[in-house]
């Protein structure tokens, strides 16, 4: 079997950079159980490292899920099947990380200069695109900010709409009914409030703080199937707070994507059983 060699590809990269990588443990039905599940093709790694890219420590991404002795021959197999693409070294390259920002201890993995570079940020994109295109989803919900920057182009090539999932206070709510007026048993008529149904707000936590999420009810419709995206998954409250939202109005999230996978913060952990897609992953 070549599951040797390509192993090889993968450990001996001096720049270890994780393939694409689907959780099995999703039920979804995005991709058919054909061998195009895991199709990807050689890893050439070829591509010139910015001297300020820490990403120095990939290896390849797994899902805890599946570490059990019952499945390792499995995920050895899996694994040897994921060759990487060679855009991927390109979009790792263009990732610029900052030491102690916004707080002391943080490795900020900023994004900007892969925007400056547009041979990566298609790439990226079409990574995205090739994965989703035909897989009938009718939602892209993008989270605020960078999910702002990433998920429209899928959304655009994949014929899906695109809903942001924004920081507090920045939808526009509806105020016509704040309030009815109803007549109480002494025949007074009181003002009784309504919570405004327009928009929904799920509170998490963040690496570096919290936050609160929120989105607009109306723009999607119970049974739609929506991909989330964002540029990375830390600790995972995000994406979590984000499939909270469009699960409470009835929507089917098949998967979420994001650029960067910062693993030691096992943000995969706890998206559960929830599918999980990126394009590197670090350790
Ligand atoms: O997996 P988590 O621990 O939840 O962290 C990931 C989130 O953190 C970053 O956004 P941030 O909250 O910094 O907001 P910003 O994009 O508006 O700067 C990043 O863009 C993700 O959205
Ligand atoms: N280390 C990090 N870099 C960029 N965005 C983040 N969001 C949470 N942690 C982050």
């Amino acid at each position: 079997m070549q599951n040797a060699s390509l192993e090889s590809v993968f450990y001996s990269q001096k720049n270890h950079i994780s393939p694409p990588f689907l959780s099995p443990s999703s039920s979804d039905s995005l991709f058919s159980p054909s061998p195009e599940r895991h199709r990807v093709s050689v890893a050439t790694n070829s591509g010139k490292r910015s001297p300020l890219n820490r990403f120095n420590n990939y290896q390849p991404a797994l899902h805890p899920l599946r570490c059990t002795v019952e499945l390792k021959q499995q995920m050895a197999t899996e694994e040897a099947a994921q060759i990487q693409d060679p855009r991927i070294a390109g979009i790792s390259s263009s990732i610029r990380v900052i030491p102690d920002f916004p707080k002391p201890g943080i490795m900020f993995q900023d994004i900007t200069t892969l925007l400056l570079d547009p041979k990566a940020f298609k790439d990226t994109i079409d990574l995205f695109v090739e994965r989703y295109k035909g897989k009938d989803i009718s939602v892209v919900a993008g989270i605020e900010a960078r999910g702002f920057i990433f998920g429209p182009p899928i959304a655009l090539a994949i014929g899906a709409k695109f809903v942001p999932m924004r920081k507090p206070n920045k939808l526009p709510e509806t105020q016509k009914f704040p309030y009815k007026l109803v007549s109480c048993k002494e025949g007074n008529v009181i003002r009784v409030y309504i919570a405004s149904r327009e928009v929904i707000s799920e509170k998490y936590s963040l690496e570096y703080g919290t936050d609160i999420m929120e989105m607009h009810v109306g723009a999607v419709q119970p049974g739609e199937r929506a991909l989330v995206v964002d540029d990375l998954i830390a600790t995972g409250g995000t994406l979590c707070a984000a499939i909270k939202l469009l699960e409470r109005v009835g929507v089917h999230v098949v998967e979420s994507a994001c650029v960067i996978e910062l693993k030691e913060l096992k943000g995969r952990e706890r998206l559960v059983d929830k599918s999980l897609f990126v394009l590197i992953s670090s350790t």
